[in-house]
């Protein structure tokens, strides 16, 4: 714990180009109500008093403009550091992950993507590792039926079966992880990766790392405004939601 009572550091994975979201920019660095995705995610976790420490990894051309932006928009009096992230979302975190202090046990990983996360998932997500979780996510239940299908791109897609709605949640960000799990597991999928000997397909969250590991992870409440700008309707439902938070005086 540091002076000001912050346990945890986070890392912001944010070198993703964004291609689902379409032409333009780097994903992290569009703008939502005039100010970038990265901007917001990062003051949503500086919000939380359980944060003492924010580590951007940026695109990896693009460390001195996000080290600007940040000063820019009045962050520069936050301990907030920006390193260059990875290829994949994977290498991008455990490049974030590198540079934090040893001293610091809880590492939170919050994706720039999810710029409306409330301040009350990051609380809980902390709370949930400092009361002896090693690996917590935030999720939510699925509005929509799922099927597992045989990928058949273009054509018809048979239906293999239905899981059961109730079992399943959409998982978001941050999530909270005891640090030496966290290194730990980040060190072994990078060895496996090195070695060409890793037997499963890429994983698409931290969590998942610690799944493959034979870790146990656990779920606490998620929030319907952490979601994630993934695609431009995202990023309409997105401005939709912080001009109902700038009417209400909120921001
Ligand atoms: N090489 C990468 C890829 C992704 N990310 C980050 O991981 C988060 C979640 O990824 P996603 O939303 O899938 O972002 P992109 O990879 O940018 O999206 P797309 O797949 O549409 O290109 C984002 O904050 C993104 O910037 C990252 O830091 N480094
Ligand atoms: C980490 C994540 O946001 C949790 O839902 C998600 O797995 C990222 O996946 P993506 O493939 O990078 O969108």
């Amino acid at each position: 714990m540091n002076a000001s009572g912050a346990v945890a550091a986070a890392v912001v994975p944010a070198a993703g180009r964004g291609e689902r979201l379409g032409p333009g920019a780097p994903k992290a660095l569009r703008e939502l109500g005039g100010v970038p995705l990265l901007v917001h995610a990062v003051r949503a976790l500086a919000r939380s008093r359980a944060v003492g420490l924010v580590v951007v990894a940026a695109p990896a051309d693009g460390v001195a403009e996000v080290v600007a932006l940040l000063d820019s928009h009045g962050l520069d009096d936050k301990d907030i550091r920006v390193v260059a992230g990875g290829a994949t979302r994977q290498e991008s975190v455990r490049l974030g992950l590198a540079a934090i202090p040893d001293e610091v046990g809880i590492v939170l990983v919050h994706d720039a993507a999810r710029p409306l996360v409330p301040v009350e998932v990051v609380d809980a997500v902390a709370a949930a590792v400092r009361a002896g979780a090693r690996a917590v996510v935030p999720a939510v239940p699925l509005a929509d039926t799922v099927k597992r299908v045989e990928p058949n791109p273009g054509g018809p897609e048979p239906v293999l079966d239905t899981p059961e709605r109730a079992t399943l949640r959409a998982v978001q960000t941050p999530q909270g992880f005891d640090r030496a799990t966290l290194v730990e597991v980040h060190a072994k999928a990078l060895a496996e990766e090195s070695a060409g000997t890793a037997d499963a397909p890429p994983v698409t969250d931290d969590a998942g790392l610690v799944e493959r590991y034979g870790g146990r992870v656990v779920v606490v409440p998620g929030h319907e405004e952490a979601f994630k700008v993934t695609r431009p309707l995202d990023l309409v439902l997105a401005e939709a939601v912080l001009a109902r938070r700038r009417a209400a005086d909120a921001y």
